[in-house]
């Protein structure tokens, strides 16, 4: 586990300065949410053991493994849907950063059930056997003091380290749990990241508060539909990033939540931010707002809080009265392509679903000529009811693209649906597609579900992510696609539906057909169309690419790209595709800050290391390494490294040094 302070490091670098995860510690400590004062650790953990003897639980039980049955935990995760979408993305992130580290990240709901988990597959061993799996309680009744059920008792982010555990049976493990606050304020569920205790990390607390902030925000960005969102912060850079303050308005100016940087950086709890106002916050009407974003390119607004403290700010999608003019990420709807291009150029954010609207096909062609091809080819089916199957690497544009299609189509003005069939558990794909009716199964909740398929009637449904889709299900997708008829799950009833569909994959469907894994009748009922997007290292259009990421994610400001950085962008492999390229350019920004210029300090390390071995090749004088002219960049690497490690008698800690790489680069090129 020795690594985790540089994954901690990477993962803070993702989301903002070391000076932000400072003062994000302190928020959390501050708890601007739950109203615990801060408590010293022993006296909470006594306090805890305390309850948990109350509960009548001996020390050496074997604690209950039973988890609920399936139909239950199908409602279980019914119900926390929303807690469970928006965590899911997160948890993967956060798994990033300690894979191979013996842990796993857990998500509890409000009552400390386990809905998901993620981990490495040894310590998954493990885990079982303490019944760290879904379905299973991890409440203070029903184990004891544990990390979960004790951040849900204090409402706070706790470690529960060793014998600090108050069953026996649970002494070998290390926990670090973050409650998750819903924007009104009250606990939602729990993140969690258990391990063996002897790989106990200071900065795994961290992690976790941070990941579980993220998805905060995330559920503050999708309530309120209707509320005029401002994003604020007392430093321009630090807008877009974790750290930025979110607070929703009615139209009229009442105030509805604020997130928990939103509430820190007000002063005020959200009981008396109740009576507020945008004016009485920020000394402005409403109405000055609108007008703002009524000229012809409103920047960043200068606003002075309450408490005196200025801060910039910018609101995201806002719809203006009497008009149809809409902005996204705070910058006016430019009627060009290129603009619109650029919005549709950026990474996942809060402001994702405002620039999905504006992707449409003209905008994603962008030069490339294979992307052109695949361009020509859509436009000529659009609207004529046939499947396309969209393949490509992950983070290639996939999602991007079946949202232009459906904007381009003459559905537009009906749903576009997305659903990836791989974020899903495969107990809730189901119901979640074919919807169920009132007491489908047990307890189930007294209104049914429509589910995916009939929510995108009239439009288009997008499922990513095809070939995670069960088996048995691709006999009942199959069906609906045939018939044209959805059958809820505990209904007798067969309903009409009518959408266009556009699937994507990264898998080799043919190859999963072979091995009876992919239904070929499904298959040849999908693939109508089937379109290859190019990953980002084979595309020729990458300095156009990256100029419209630049004036997308620059916030008005115009930030440029070193030459040296740009050759190293030319040349690297590029595996996250556009996800890694947009994530690692708004880091950039935010490092470069008041420069304007993104240069090599300001770029993450693991990317430079990634790159070293490019950076050697270059400078190599031409001819030092014979290789064919067909050789890629790739090929002369590890020609490169195995020159190096003949040199250094097969010593992978001289070669790395002597190439200026650290040992790991050296056998994850040596061994992909
Ligand atoms: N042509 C593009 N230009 C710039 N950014 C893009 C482009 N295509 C996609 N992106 C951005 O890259 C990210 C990943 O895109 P998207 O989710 O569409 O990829 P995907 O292929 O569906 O990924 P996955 O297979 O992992 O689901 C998104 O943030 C998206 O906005």
């Amino acid at each position: 586990m020795q690594d985790i302070s540089d994954k901690h490091a990477a993962l803070s670098a993702q989301l903002g300065t070391r000076d932000q995860l400072v003062r994000l510690r302190a928020i959390a400590s501050k708890e601007t949410h739950g109203t615990v004062p801060a408590i010293p650790d022993n006296i909470m953990i006594e306090q805890a053991h305390e309850r948990s003897a109350g509960y009548g639980i001996p020390k050496s039980a074997t604690p209950d493994y039973n988890p609920l049955g399936r139909a239950d935990l199908t409602l279980v995760l019914e119900q926390n849907r929303m807690l469970h979408s928006h965590a899911a993305p997160v948890m993967e992130t956060l798994y990033e950063q300690i894979i191979n580290t013996h842990n796993m990240v857990i998500l509890t709901d409000v009552h400390g059930l386990i809905i998901h988990t993620l981990g490495d597959a040894d310590f998954l061993e493990k885990a079982d056997r303490v019944a760290l799996t879904p379905g299973v309680t991890w409440s203070e009744q029903s184990k004891g003091t544990n990390a979960i059920g004790t951040a849900i008792a204090e409402k706070a982010p706790t470690i529960i380290h060793a014998d600090q555990h108050y069953l026996d049976a649970n002494r070998f493990l290390t926990c670090s749990a973050a409650p998750i606050f819903d924007v009104m304020g009250n606990v939602v569920g729990v993140l969690d990241v258990t391990g063996d205790q002897r790989n106990f990390h200071k900065h795994t607390m961290a992690l976790v508060r941070m990941s579980a902030q993220m998805i905060e925000n995330q559920l503050f960005a999708a309530a309120y539909q209707d509320a005029i969102k401002l994003s604020f912060h007392s430093r321009p850079e630090f807008l877009g990033t974790l750290m930025e303050g979110i607070a929703s308005f009615t139209p009229g100016g009442r105030f509805l939540s604020a997130s928990r940087s939103g509430l820190f950086q007000l002063g005020l709890p959200m009981s008396a931010l109740q009576t507020h106002t945008f004016s009485s916050l920020f000394g402005l009407p409403i109405s000055a707002l609108m007008d703002h974003y009524r000229t012809a390119s409103p920047g960043l607004l200068e606003l002075c809080m309450h408490s005196g403290v200025r801060v910039y700010a910018k609101c995201s999608d806002l719809r203006l009265p009497n008009t149809s003019f809409q902005h996204a990420s705070g910058n006016a709807r430019q009627p060009d392509a290129a603009a619109a291009a650029a919005a549709a150029a950026s990474a996942p954010s809060s402001h994702e679903q405002s620039k999905a609207r504006l992707s449409s096909l003209r905008y994603l062609n962008t030069g490339d000529e294979h992307v052109a091809v695949v361009i020509d080819k859509l436009k000529k089916v659009i609207g004529r009811d046939i499947s396309i199957l969209i393949t490509g690497e992950t983070g290639t544009g996939k999602e991007l693209l079946a949202q232009a299609i459906h904007n381009d189509s003459p559905r537009k003005a009906g749903p576009f649906v997305a659903v990836n069939c791989a974020s899903i558990p495969e107990t809730l794909i189901e119901s979640e597609l074919f919807g169920y009716e009132d007491g489908a199964f047990t307890g189930a909740r007294k209104k049914g579900s429509i589910g995916k398929i009939l929510q995108a009637n009239g439009g288009s449904l997008f499922l990513d992510e095809i070939g995670d889709m069960p088996l048995n299900l691709q006999a009942r997708l199959l069906r609906v696609l045939q018939e044209r008829m959805v059958t809820p799950l505990g209904s007798s009833k067969s309903i009409p539906v009518n959408v266009a569909l556009t699937c994507a994959t990264n898998r080799n469907l043919r190859d999963m057909i072979a091995r009876n894994e992919f239904r070929d009748d499904l298959y040849y009922r999908l693939n109508g169309l089937v379109v290859r997007l190019p990953p980002l290292r084979d595309r020729t259009d990458l300095d156009v690419v990256i100029e419209k990421l630049l004036a997308a994610e620059g916030n008005g400001i115009h930030f440029t790209i070193a030459p040296e950085i740009m050759q190293l962008f030319r040349v690297h492999n590029w595996p996250g595709n556009f996800r890694q390229l947009t994530n690692l350019m708004r880091t950039a920004m935010v490092m470069a800050g008041a420069d304007h210029e993104i240069r090599m300090e300001h770029l993450p390390d693991d990317f430079l290391d990634d790159v070293a071995l490019a950076v050697a090749v270059l400078e190599k004088p031409a001819g030092a390494l014979a290789m064919s002219d067909t050789a890629t960049l790739e090929d002369v690497e590890l020609s490169m490294i195995q020159q190096s490690l003949a040199a250094h008698d097969g010593n992978v800690s001289a070669t790395a040094r002597a190439l200026g790489v650290s040992r790991n680069t050296i056998y994850r090129k040596i061994h992909p």
